[in-house]
This record gives C-alpha cells, structure tokens and sequence, in this order.
C-alpha cells in the first residue's frame, strides 16, 4: 500500500527511504498537493482484476507494456540515472505495480520533493507537467505495466521547460 511524505535534503543514497519526519501525507493531501491520483488493486483477486480493466477501459488505456527495472536490466546504470533525473511528460504517466517496490518523487506547488513508496497492486495516475522522477528503493527491484492512452510517448522532457505546453497546463490545472 502506497506511502507519501516529505523528503528530506540529504545526499544519501538515493534508494534510502530520505523521509523528513513522520508524518505521512493523506491520498486527499497528495492529490491537492501534486494533482497525482491513486488507485490500489490486489493482483490476486479477480474482483480487483476486473475494476483495472474497467478503469482502464473507461480511461481509454488503449495501448500497455511491461518494464522490469532490476540489476539484469539493459543499459541498468543509464536508465536508472534517466529515470531519476527531474522531467515532465506530455502525457499522464500511468504506472501499475505488478510487483516490488520503488519511489516516484513528485514536485509539490512549493516546488518541494514529495516521496511516493509504491509496491505491489498500487497504480499511480502522474499528471502530464509535473516534475517528477523515479528510482528502485534497497529492493532493487520492480515489475510495472505502463498504459497509455494511444500511441505510447515515454519520452522524458528534462527540467528546466517551463515553456512546454504540457508544463504551462499542468500549472494551471494547480492554480499555481
Ligand atoms: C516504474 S516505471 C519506470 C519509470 C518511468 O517510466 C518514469 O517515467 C519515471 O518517471
Ligand atoms: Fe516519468
């Protein structure tokens, strides 16, 4: 089940858990504070199969892939480091765990880091212009399905692109 707190400033490694204090952000504080929404679907249960592939069907996710992001994974060293550096996308980025763990890290409107701990039957819908990145926790280790509503743009779009449309949207969609 999904955690959400503040991160702290330290240069530890980044798959330390980086928390600033106890205090653990609700599903509600999340979506006001980042416009990121949250669903939880057990992978074992039929019942939550078939609400997935209703949201699915409802959200057009009309196109699906798996990515596996471990020690054995191609070009390890250098997805890693593409993953956790700060980007935008131009679409939501739709990810659902199918199994292990890891962090997104979302900007709040104060421009402060938010950490999301994901794990098994989580799914995260990012919105598309909201800086954000990822990486594998002490786990080293997570299966996830990536929907896409047509033809898949997984591109990251590095910061700084205030000037992208999808980046202006998104802010005011926040009412920044
Ligand atoms: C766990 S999915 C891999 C990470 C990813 O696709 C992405 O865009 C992170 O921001
Ligand atoms: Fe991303």
């Amino acid at each position: 089940m999904v955690r959400a707190y503040y991160m702290d400033s330290s240069d530890a490694d980044q798959r330390e858990d980086h928390r600033l204090n106890d205090a653990d952000l609700s599903l509600d504080e999340l979506k006001a504070k980042t416009g990121v929404n949250y669903f939880y679907f057990e992978p074992n249960s039929e019942e939550d199969m078939a609400k997935l592939a209703k949201l699915k069907q409802e959200n057009k996710y009309t196109f699906e892939d798996e990515i596996v992001i471990d020690e054995n994974m191609a070009e390890y060293e250098k997805k890693i480091k593409m993953f956790y550096r700060e980007h935008i996308h131009s679409d939501e980025e739709i990810r659902y765990v199918a199994d292990g763990s890891g962090y997104f890290d979302l900007r709040d409107k104060e421009d402060k880091w938010i950490r999301v701990a994901v794990s098994k039957g989580d799914l995260l819908i990012v919105p598309a212009g909201i800086y954000h990145r990822f990486t594998l926790d002490t786990n080293n280790y997570i299966h996830a399905r990536r929907y896409f509503v047509g033809e898949p743009v997984w591109t990251p779009i590095n910061r700084p692109c205030e000037d992208h449309s999808a980046r202006i949207e998104y802010l005011k969609s926040m009412a920044v």
